[in-house]
Parts: structure tokens; C-alpha cells; sequence
């Protein structure tokens, strides 16, 4: 049975306990201590937790036992998966930054909260410097205790290869449509979202359960690289089509420039008439020229090719999960929950 958010959102408290503890132990003033409280507060609790509790179903499902809240095995594959929750905290601060964005889980992104500004900048450091206190704290005495260090280090290299690209495929001031391509959009995707949003999570507990053999860390690879593919595809469409009530957030990719899977889909269908309002309205502050994208994007049909395209990644992610190979204790089911925390996701 996969854990609820309310099970998970339970461990919270004692995480943030053994993170101030740590403070104190610095003599941190209690005025830093309050701000970096809020902080782990306001940027690390209050998403989906699709990471973080799919460490404590995977960990669940591979242990073949149904791990209780209140056992110790829940809290600690519950602190790993809160340890992703902290890596995502770290990314969400800095890309709101990045890209300009307004609001985030339904509330003003937290450099535009009162009195934070650049402060965020060295908050987003310390929620990621939250990781390996914690690892430290609680798994240093693991024989994986390496491995999972690594595999933090590594993913968040990763990511910020891919956040990289990202950031230099859509310069704010140099709108070149010519400058996209599937294949950009493809490595953008992976490297910034799918290894950290999707394999990460499976590895760590493969790591946690003592069953990361090559052939499961490859086998999680092969499935969890393109279903994270599938998800950055899933947020760039929501991106632009979905509710900003709904999703949490107000979509800044067309403003943005955004190298994303709407404007490579756009880029293929369009004809010249229509390609030329695609030049002279994307990636331009300007509301009424991101309606302008927007109505294309309506006459070209995206939202139908879009529902089309997913069911044709869904079940080719599905025909790899069928294949998987359980003879090292790696269990189909483990991707089957996770495919079934983002299907036709409305945010
Ligand atoms: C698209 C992804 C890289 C950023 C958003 O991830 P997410 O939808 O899991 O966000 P939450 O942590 O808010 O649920």
C-alpha cells in the first residue's frame, strides 16, 4: 500500500528538530536559527512529495514488508525521501530566481516573499547543506553511507548540467527559434529533471534496501530516465494549458524563452505564416504576446497531440516495466507506482 502524504508529512518535525539541534550546536543566533526554521518550512513542505515518497514505497515494496508510520524503518527511508524533498527545495528556490517566476505551490516564490530577496540565494545552500547533515547524522555507519553521498553529488551535477543548458538554450535577450531542436529539449529534460525527479529516489532506497546492484541501478536507468522525460514534457504542457489556481504556479515559460516541449511540437506543425507569429511573439515579457502563443498553440491543436503523445509514452514506459528483470529483488511494481503518481496529472 504506497504511503500518504499525511504519513510522510509526520517525519517533518523531527527532521527540522535535528537540523536546529545542529544550529545550536554552532550557537547559531536564535534570529538566523528562526529565519532558516521558516525557511526548511516555507520551501521543503507543501508539494506533491511524488520524490520523497517514493523512497519510502520503493524501500517498502523491496523489503517486501508494509513499512508502519510510526516504525523506525518508515522514518528512516522517510528521512531519505525527505532529503530529495530538500535537494528539490534547493532547486525550486534558485529556478524561481532564475526564471523570474511569481509564485510557487500556490504562494509567492520565497525571494519574492517579505524581506527575503538574494537572501534565498544562500537559503536555497543551506537546504541543500540540510542533505548531508542529515546522511551524516543518521547513515554514516552504512555501508552505503559512499554511495548515497555520491549519488546526491552526482544527480545534483546533473541537474545543474541540465538547468545550464536549460538557462543558455533561452537567453531573455535573444529570441532564436532555430536555436531549438528535440534533441536539445531531450538532454535540457533529462539532465535537469529526470535523474533527480526519478531515478534518484528508486537508487537511493535500492541503496537503502542494500539491493543497488549494477543490474537494478541500470534496470532503473532504462525506465526512470524516459518516465522523467515523460514528466518535464507533462509540466511544460501544463506549463501554458493548465489552471495556475490548480497547478500552483503561473507558467513563465513562453515569456521566458523556453527551449520546451510546446514550442519543438509548435516549431514542427507551424507553416510560415503562422512560424512568423511564433518569431515576433515568444520569449518576450509581454502579456499580450504570450496570448498571441497561446491562441496558436490552441489553432495547432497541442492540447489534443498532447493527450495523443502521452498515451503513447505511457505505454511504452509500461511495455519496459513489463520487461523488468526481478531475479536481484528489483520488483516491477516499483515503477508502476511511480508511473501512477504522474499519469494525467492535472498539476
Ligand atoms: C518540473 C520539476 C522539475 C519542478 C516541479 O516539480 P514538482 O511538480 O514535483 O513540484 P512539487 O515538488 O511542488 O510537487
Amino acid at each position: 500500500m504506497p504511503t500518504t502524504l499525511k504519513e510522510f508529512e509526520s517525519v517533518w518535525p523531527r527532521i527540522v528538530d535535528d537540523l536546529t539541534t545542529l544550529c545550536k550546536q554552532y550557537k547559531l543566533p536564535q534570529q538566523s536559527l528562526d529565519w532558516f526554521v521558516k525557511s526548511l518550512n516555507y520551501n521543503a513542505v507543501g508539494g506533491k512529495c511524488n520524490r520523497g515518497m517514493s523512497v519510502v514505497d520503493t524501500s517498502s515494496l523491496l523489503l517486501n514488508k508494509n513499512l508502519l508510520p510510526d516504525s523506525e524503518e518508515y522514518f528512516r527511508a522517510a528521512l531519505l525521501g525527505w532529503m530529495i524533498e530538500l535537494l528539490q527545495a534547493f532547486f525550486l528556490v534558485s529556478d524561481d530566481i532564475m526564471d523570474s517566476s511569481k509564485t510557487r505551490r500556490g504562494s509567492p516564490c520565497w525571494y519574492l516573499a517579505p524581506n527575503v530577496g538574494m537572501i534565498a540565494i544562500n537559503d536555497a545552500f543551506m537546504l541543500e547543506s540540510s542533505i548531508y547533515a542529515l546522511l551524516k547524522k543518521h547513515f554514516r555507519q552504512e555501508k552505503s553511507y559512499i554511495d548515497m553521498v555520491e549519488l546526491f553529488h552526482e544527480v545534483t551535477f546533473q541537474t545543474e548540467c541540465g538547468q545550464l543548458c536549460d538557462l543558455l538554450t533561452a537567453p531573455e535577450d535573444h529570441v532564436d527559434l532555430d536555436n531549438f531542436s528535440l534533441d536539445k529539449f531531450t538532454f535540457i529534460v533529462i539532465y535537469k529533471t529526470a535523474f533527480y525527479s526519478f531515478y534518484l529516489p528508486v537508487a537511493l532506497a535500492l541503496h537503502y534496501v542494500g539491493a543497488a546492484t549494477p543490474k537494478n541501478l541500470q534496470t532503473s536507468l532504462d525506465i526512470l530516465i524516459p518516465m522523467g522525460e515523460y514528466f518535464q514534457a507533462q509540466d511544460d504542457f501544463l506549463d501554458a494549458f493548465a489552471d495556475p489556481e490548480v497547478l500552483g504556479k503561473i507558467g513563465t515559460d513562453i515569456q521566458d524563452n523556453k527551449c520546451s516541449w510546446l514550442v519543438n511540437q509548435a516549431l514542427k506543425k507551424v507553416n510560415p505564416e503562422q512560424r512568423k507569429i511564433l518569431e515576433e511573439n515568444y520569449g518576450q515579457k509581454d502579456a499580450e504576446k504570450e496570448a498571441k502563443v497561446k491562441t496558436l498553440y490552441h489553432e495547432l491543436k497541442l492540447a489534443e497531440f498532447y493527450s495523443q503523445w502521452e498515451e503513447e509514452r505511457v505505454a511504452d514506459l509500461r511495455t519496459k516495466i513489463d520487461r523488468v528483470d526481478e531475479s536481484e529483488g528489483l520488483k516491477k511494481e516499483v515503477f508502476e507506482i511511480f508511473l501512477k503518481k504522474i499519469y494525467k496529472r492535472s498539476k
